[in-house]
């Protein structure tokens, strides 16, 4: 195996090493060796031991050396995005590098859990993870996803007129269908906000960025209330609610559909309070009437919510159809039980009146701001490109600052 020999631990390891510290897979009931020595790993999907096949037991992963980096496209708090070309293919792909700053166990939960859940999603809808590469050092891990030119934040920071509310339709169908898919298959996102959302040149919405998603069982097991971006959270998360669903993913396409209708983001709030404040103003106070658990949740212990009788929603969206205050007031139904599920939305009568959603072949294309440079008219001359650029080696930024700024402005179709 020439990356073994060039002494890169191949990543099946990386993933044992992981998954024994991780899931404290030390010793199996019969206090043998660890599964993971055996050329066993646990799965993600089902739980239970899956045997590495013997061919794979030394990892197979190509180096990311391959791949010729272009620019920086993104940075999250998980990790690095480069547009990069594949030298094999001569494709373009997203190159997301798996942050681990503070990780000495192997690759953090953030990578693993994005890794399995993207390993095992397939729909149009979802963004594609196409293989995972590895650098020289343990540090350096990347997932290799077909490459989106838009995220939707970006696009909606820069673009020069809003999407029409067809435009709208388009998308919103789009993100539901994907939650459909990963709702369907026990997959819940936790993370789902506008930056997440990537779109193609052809009008195709794609979810990304699962570091935060999780499989869910039945019934459902209590997970952290601290995820889900402030702006996207529903109001049980923000309670302490002990238990999350799906329902969380949802109240977040809510704040999706609210933030494209409105031209703004729909609830900016600044801290927890601040945000269960904007909700309240925006929706009216909860009671025990409309959500029965409301007054027990934790977080009710220490504060109570102002009173505010009214939903605002009509006066928020004054031009909007009754069918698509319905859908709204759905989507944000204070019980995460009552709420609609992505598959309700679907049926919506919203998406069956006029304006009707266009189809995504007929979404505009739009400038690439993500590849471009701030402020430069005149793009610098080219740097050399010969080599294939190497992550330890390179000074990222600013060679990405010189090959952004080199990217011709598209103008709209
Ligand atoms: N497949 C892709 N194609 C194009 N751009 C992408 C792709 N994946 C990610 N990006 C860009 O990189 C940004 C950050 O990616 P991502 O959200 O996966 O990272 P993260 O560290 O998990 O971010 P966050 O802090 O939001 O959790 C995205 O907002 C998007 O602009």
């Amino acid at each position: 195996m020439e990356e073994f020999e060039r002494g890169i631990p191949p990543l099946s390891k990386r993933f044992k090493r992981s998954i024994e510290k991780k899931d404290g897979n030390k010793e199996n009931e019969n206090g043998g060796p660890p599964l993971a020595k055996r050329g066993f790993l646990m799965s993600f999907v089902t739980g239970e031991p899956m045997e590495i096949p013997e061919k794979d037991i030394l990892g197979r992963c190509r180096f990311v050396a391959e791949f010729e980096k272009l620019n920086r496209i993104g940075e999250g708090t998980y990790g690095i995005v480069y547009r990069a070309r594949d030298t094999k293919t001569d494709s373009i792909v997203a190159l997301k590098k798996v942050r681990m700053e503070m990780e000495r166990d192997g690759l953090p939960l953030s990578g693993l859990r994005e890794i399995s859940v993207l390993l095992a999603c397939s729909h149009e809808n979802i963004v594609h993870l196409k293989e995972v590469v590895v650098g020289r050092s343990l540090e350096s891990i990347f997932l290799v996803m077909e490459y989106c030119e838009q995220d939707l934040a970006s696009l909606l920071d820069n673009m020069q007129a809003p999407f029409t509310e067809a435009q709208v339709k388009c998308i919103m169908i789009q993100v539901l269908k994907g939650l459909k898919y990963l709702h369907n298959n026990f997959i819940v996102h936790r993370d789902l906000k506008v930056s997440n959302l990537l779109m193609t040149d052809k009008g195709c919405v794609k979810i990304a960025d699962f570091g935060l998603a999780r499989w869910f069982g039945l019934p459902v097991q209590p997970m952290t209330p601290k995820v889900v971006t402030l702006w996207y959270r529903s109001p049980e998360l923000l309670l302490q609610a002990k238990t999350q669903t799906t329902s969380v993913d949802v109240w977040a396409a809510g704040c999706i559909l609210g933030e494209l209708l409105g031209h703004c983001p729909l609830l900016p709030g600044r801290s927890e309070l601040h945000q269960l404040e904007l909700i309240v103003d925006l929706l009216g106070t909860p009671s025990d009437n409309i959500w029965p658990e409301y007054s027990s949740l934790p977080a009710l212990a220490n504060f109570t919510l102002k009173n505010q009788p009214y939903n605002n929603l009509k006066q928020r969206f004054p031009w909007l159809s009754a069918a698509g205050l319905r859908l709204l007031n759905f989507l944000f139904m204070y019980d995460p039980k009552k709420r609609a599920t992505a598959e309700e939305c679907l049926q919506s009568s919203y998406f069956k009146e006029p304006p009707l959603p266009c189809d995504p072949k007929m979404m505009p294309t739009f400038p690439q701001h993500r590849n471009m440079k701030k402020g430069s008219a005149n793009p610098p001359p080219p740097p050399n490109l010969d080599s294939g650029l190497n992550d330890q080696t390179m000074n990222l930024p600013a060679i990405n600052d010189l090959l952004g700024s080199l990217v011709k402005k598209r103008t709209y179709d």
